[in-house]
């Protein structure tokens, strides 16, 4: 059985609708230890015919058996297989890969072997001695002359250890003595029992080999054999499969290491949009922290009111004076998970003090509840004693300059309230100031008792306005627990029970400060946009510019999909570059404004959390992976035939 059988070749090319018939009907046998010339008038259809038997082409009739095994029907990845396996290709022009030295040049095609790096680097090494290029492993293809180039490209062409070396005018750029020694390498080849095919114009090359196919007109119009060929079967050839996602990384890597300039701009400019998500959200957190820190310094963030009626909502003190708390809802709300104690509370509005003689008007008088916090009480105590009133700071100011005297006095306190009987009148009792706190709200406080009793001593009872709600646990306890509160039905069988005093606010703030925060890092998130597009145009340029090197990966038998996974690698690192130092960025100017605003604020301002750090890190790699979506697919659809002839 022959190595390589072609039986009634036929391939055309159409142009619109005309049809150009440049191989018709060609059959050959060929076999091992042979070194075959092909000649024939130029546009005689050569290339074409080696590009069928190279399985670049798969779209002629007739068929290309190896070892009798029909190529006609291989897929893609068969073909691919095909190349890497058995096909060992020597263009006139070289085609080596620009940006690697030569050692990396025959070393790209050890890559889909099994062989370790440091065996790659040794047989890469071996081959490109072989060829006398010892002492040039470390340059660049432009370093090389004519000749030296197409030694480099001999041995990577044997590197696979491929039965079949196809070589389109090798020797087509070089003078007579290059041709001379590259002959006879091609000749050595042959003698290890590899099929070498060569394309020539030139008589000298084809007299060289074993024997001379000419042809003319589409078909072979001479076949002759001018020596014996070589008798000897080829190695077993060597392990190969396609390129390991490690290895498309490492090719991405080299790719940007010698873009670097470029790079590293397209790193800094997608940097920036994450930056400044990141940033922006850390801020955000800064921002959210000190205010609550602010308000839960004079507050007790884990006591939350609650009241009744849909209206009852916030801080509309008119509503929640109507409303009624039984204690069959107070022994439902001591039921709510994490509810330790349920306070009753009541409240009137307008109270007056009077003290020597001088009447000031508070805003809200208040049974005192565990809202308040007890370090802000600076003077004296709690009103938890009958009859006595705690007030806020700025309240006793207006009463005496020197307010701190006040505690232990008493003090004339009057508030209006709505009777019984519908008549809005007076109430007035002597009261002792307990203490003063610390506050930014202008509650005068005293305890549930003492009104109770103010208000009996004007034969009317005293409604519960309002409940507090103590919660267990942290402060991450009280959302949930308000919001179960909220859910709960009320005696008359309805949802409406509400929320309210500072708690409440707290959370309505700490929304809209979400709120805000997310519309900035949303806008901040644009430059994320314009950096998604500054990848696809790169990566578009780069698909144009490395068009020849996906030809000459695709001919060693890289895939279609290995070619789609180096643009995919290319843009996973611009983006994890680009994100992760973005993210040091954030922490150090982190750093650095928290620093110097310490003097002025005891609060870390920005507070970049590690789960911004990697939301910034996943978007900007989900964003790149995107863009390289439409240049990568590109890059995998170009016809390899096309990009090898690409200048
Ligand atoms: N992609 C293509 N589309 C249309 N026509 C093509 C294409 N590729 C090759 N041809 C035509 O097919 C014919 C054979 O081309 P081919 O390159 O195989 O010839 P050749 O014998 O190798 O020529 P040369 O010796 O000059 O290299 C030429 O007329 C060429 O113009």
């Amino acid at each position: 059985m022959a190595l390589l059988e072609l039986k009634d070749i036929q391939k055309s090319y159409y142009l619109g609708k005309e049809e150009f018939k440049v191989l018709k009907g060609i059959s050959l046998k060929f076999n091992h230890g042979e070194f075959v010339s092909l000649l024939g008038e130029s546009g005689g259809g050569k290339s074409t015919l080696m590009n069928i038997i190279g399985g670049l082409d798969s779209n002629y009739q007739g068929d290309v058996f190896l070892n009798g095994k029909s190529l006609k029907h291989d897929t893609d990845k068969q073909l691919d297989e095909y190349r890497r396996k058995t096909i060992g290709f020597i263009f006139q022009n070289f085609n080596l890969i620009g940006h690697m030295t030569i050692l990396g040049n025959v070393q790209v095609a050890l890559e889909m072997s099994d062989l370790s790096h440091a065996e790659q680097v040794k047989r890469a090494t071996q081959l490109l001695e072989r060829v006398g290029l010892g002492e040039h492993i470390h340059k660049h293809p432009n370093q090389l002359s004519g000749g030296q180039k197409q030694r480099v490209a001999i041995a990577r062409a044997l590197a696979s250890d491929p039965d079949i070396i196809i070589a389109d005018e090798p020797t087509g750029a070089l003078d007579a003595q290059n041709t001379d020694e590259i002959l006879k390498l091609l000749d050595e080849i042959a003698s290890e029992g590899k099929l070498v095919l060569t394309v020539t114009h030139s008589d000298k090359v084809a007299a060289y080999g074993t024997r001379v196919v000419h042809m003319a007109n589409g078909q072979i119009d001479s076949d002759k054999k001018l020596r014996d060929s070589y008798d000897k079967e080829p190695s077993n050839g060597m392990k190969l499969h396609p390129l390991r996602m490690i290895d498309t990384f490492k090719m991405a890597f080299q790719q940007m290491s010698y873009n670097l300039k470029r790079n590293l701009l397209i790193i800094f400019g997608g940097a920036i949009g994450i930056f400044s998500v990141i940033f922006m959200l850390g801020l955000g957190n800064g921002i959210k922290g000190y205010i609550n820190h602010q308000i839960y310094s004079q507050i007790n963030p884990n006591s939350v009111q609650v009241t009744k009626g849909k209206n009852g909502s916030g801080t509309d003190t008119s509503a929640m004076l109507k409303s009624n708390v039984t204690d069959k809802d107070i022994s439902k709300l001591k039921d709510v998970k994490n509810v330790k104690q349920v306070e009753k509370g009541a409240m009137a509005v307008s109270p007056q003090l009077t003290y020597n003689g001088k009447t000031t008007q508070g805003q809200i008088l208040q049974t005192y509840n565990s809202t308040i916090l007890s370090n802000t009480i600076k003077q004296g105590t709690k009103p938890t004693a009958l009859n006595t009133v705690l007030l806020p700071k700025s309240v006793a100011q207006k009463i005496k300059s020197n307010y701190k005297s006040l505690v232990g006095k008493n003090i004339k306190l009057s508030f209006a309230f709505l009777g019984n009987n519908g008549q809005q009148s007076l109430m007035t009792k002597s009261v002792k100031v307990s203490g003063i706190y610390d506050s930014a709200s202008p509650i005068i406080s005293v305890s549930y008792d003492t009104l109770k009793g103010i208000y009996k001593d004007n034969k009317q009872t005293l409604k519960t306005n309002f409940v507090t709600a103590d919660i267990k646990g942290g402060v991450a306890n009280v959302n949930p627990t308000q919001d179960k509160i909220k859910a709960l039905k009320s005696s008359n069988g309805k949802k409406d029970f509400q929320i309210t005093g500072a708690g409440s606010i707290v959370s309505t703030l700490n929304t809209y400060i979400s709120l805000a925060v997310n519309v900035l890092a949303a806008i901040a998130g644009i430059s994320l946009l314009v950096s998604a597009i500054m990848i696809i145009v790169v990566l578009y340029i780069s698909v144009a510019e490395r068009t020849k090197e996906i030809g000459i990966l695709r001919a060693l038998g890289v895939t279609k999909g290995n070619v789609r996974g180096l643009f995919f690698s290319e843009a996973l690192l611009l983006g994890l570059f680009s994100s992760i130092s973005a993210t040091i960025v954030a922490y150090l100017i982190q750093w650095g404004i928290n620093s110097a605003a310490s003097g002025a604020i005891d609060y870390s301002i920005i507070q970049i959390t590690p789960g911004n750090a990697i939301f910034g890190i996943v978007i900007a790699v989900i964003i790149n992976l995107l863009a390289a979506l439409l240049p990568a697919g590109r890059a995998a659809k170009l016809d390899p035939i096309e990009s090898l002839s690409a200048e």
